[in-house]
């Protein structure tokens, strides 16, 4: 695309402002967390925020927390009375990401889960309209097996980082067990009848799956 850094600026100054609360949560993990570029950051949690406005989903459960980003962008949007849960196996973060929670005044719609997901998927007993994996991308099958057959027809799921750096170019056998992960989550979607999908190529690339 020409002039794509100007192209950039303009979508910038053209969509709203990053909401007060995550703009400090961005600018504090990346002084306080390692591994800050983990961070959904203002375009996606803007995409993820209005995806639960249109949706309007019951139950959204997260796999990936780190310190709260995405999870307070998507509680944002929701509707009084429905709820997101969100798991992390990384339970230094839970305390960082609480106090944002509660600075957001989300207490009462984000409940955080300490755990590995792949444990603690089987205990949950709702059903999710929408599930957003964004946990070790080597795990990516795993938690879509997990979680398929708690997702009614017609829900969906969101898959963070499927282009993953554009390594998803490099298939090659030496590649590492996360970017195998993620070409292999990708083969498998595209070849599943039980869904429709489209990759958006928006940041690392997600992957909007709609389960038929
Ligand atoms: C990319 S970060 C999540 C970023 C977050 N969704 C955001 O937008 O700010 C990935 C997180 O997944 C967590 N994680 C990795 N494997 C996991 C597993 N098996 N179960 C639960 N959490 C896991 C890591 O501890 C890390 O905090």
């Amino acid at each position: 695309m020409k002039n794509t850094a100007k192209l950039n600026e303009y979508v910038k100054n053209h969509s709203t402002e990053e909401d007060k609360v995550l703009q400090e949560l961005d600018r504090a993990t990346h002084l306080h967390v390692l591994r800050a570029r983990m961070l959904s950051g203002h375009e996606q949690g803007m995409l993820l925020y209005l995806l639960v406005r249109m949706l309007k989903p019951q139950r959204i459960l997260e796999l990936g927390t780190y310190t709260g980003y995405s999870a307070i962008s998507m509680a944002k949007g929701l509707d009084d009375g429905a709820k997101l849960i969100s798991i992390d196996k990384n339970d230094e973060l839970l305390p960082f990401a609480q106090e944002f929670v509660r600075k957001a005044h989300l207490e009462d719609k984000i409940e955080l889960l300490s755990g590995d997901a792949k444990n603690l998927i089987p205990s949950l007993n709702d059903t999710f309209d929408l599930v957003f994996l964004d946990a070790h991308k080597a795990e990516y099958i795993d938690y879509y097996n997990l979680v398929f057959d708690k997702i009614p027809s017609g829900g969906f799921i969101l898959a963070d980082n499927v282009l993953w750096d554009s390594k998803v170019l490099e298939d090659t056998p030496d590649s590492d067990a996360q970017t195998q992960g993620i070409i292999a989550f990708n083969k498998l979607i595209k070849k599943n009848n039980r869904v429709e999908n489209l990759i958006l190529p928006i940041r690392d690339g997600i992957n909007i799956i709609r389960k038929k």
